[in-house]
């Protein structure tokens, strides 16, 4: 894998450019942006990313276990509680919009896409340590915070009333997400500048991988809303 002079957050984005783009901007993330994608894809991927979000905190309570000082236990359980406490709380409130209440989702079946992306990202992080888990995880919370970015940056996309996405592009580009989203890139710049090329080169294999299983989790939302498939 090759590697570029700069080692941190952009240099594992660099190393798996054309999977980084396929997944930033994806057509499920332009219709969303246009406000012209099908609801039924709107609604697919919400009930699984309520599901993927139950495992992406139990992936931060990973992080609280693996933290070895005071430092990383602050920065993993806010991550937890962030989840938990804001993102979650705010999807939940964002399903039953769109007609999908609570029970539904407490009961709902978990998809292939949503098992193969959240049990890779949780087995990263069991087999390795807190730097290996926050790599998996980062196409998550970086990627979200860019797609956000890049999207309120297109001339197609829609904001406001106009568009039935408009939450959802609202909640992450709002400050407290974007803020987020830096504080993990920060981090990560900071500890992938002390690894070793082989060390580094592992790494970005876990975060292609990563980012080719969220390109697999728009395209699963995408295609639920085919109503010729
Ligand atoms: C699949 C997925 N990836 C990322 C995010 C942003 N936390 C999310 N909600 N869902």
């Amino acid at each position: 894998m090759s590697r570029s002079n700069e080692v941190g957050f952009d240099a594992l984005v660099q190393g798996c450019l054309s999977d980084w783009r396929a997944y930033c901007q994806h057509d499920f993330v332009r219709q969303l942006g246009e406000g012209t994608l099908h609801p039924e894809a709107f609604r697919h991927y919400l009930r699984q990313d309520y599901l993927f979000l139950v495992h992406f905190a139990r992936a931060w309570g990973l992080a609280v276990y693996k933290s070895r000082d005071m430092n990383e236990l602050r920065q993993s359980l806010d991550s937890l509680k962030a989840i938990v406490d804001l993102e979650m709380g705010l999807h939940i409130e964002y399903c039953a919009q769109w007609g999908i209440g609570e029970q539904e989702l407490a009961q709902l079946p978990e998809a292939r896409e949503t098992v193969a992306y959240t049990r890779y990202v949780l087995d990263a992080g069991n087999r390795g340590d807190l730097l290996d888990l926050h790599v998996a995880l980062a196409p998550c919370l970086i990627g979200y915070a860019e797609i956000a970015k890049w999207l309120v940056a297109q001339s197609f996309t829609v904001r406001g009333d106009a568009n039935p996405y408009e939450a959802w592009i609202s909640m992450y580009i709002s400050p407290e997400f974007q803020a987020a989203a830096q504080v993990e890139r920060d981090w990560m710049d900071q500890k992938l500048a002390k690894q070793a090329p082989e060390r580094f080169d592992a790494l970005a294999v876990t975060f292609r991988e990563a980012t080719r299983l969220e390109v697999d989790f728009w395209q699963m939302g995408l295609n639920a809303g085919d109503v010729n498939a």
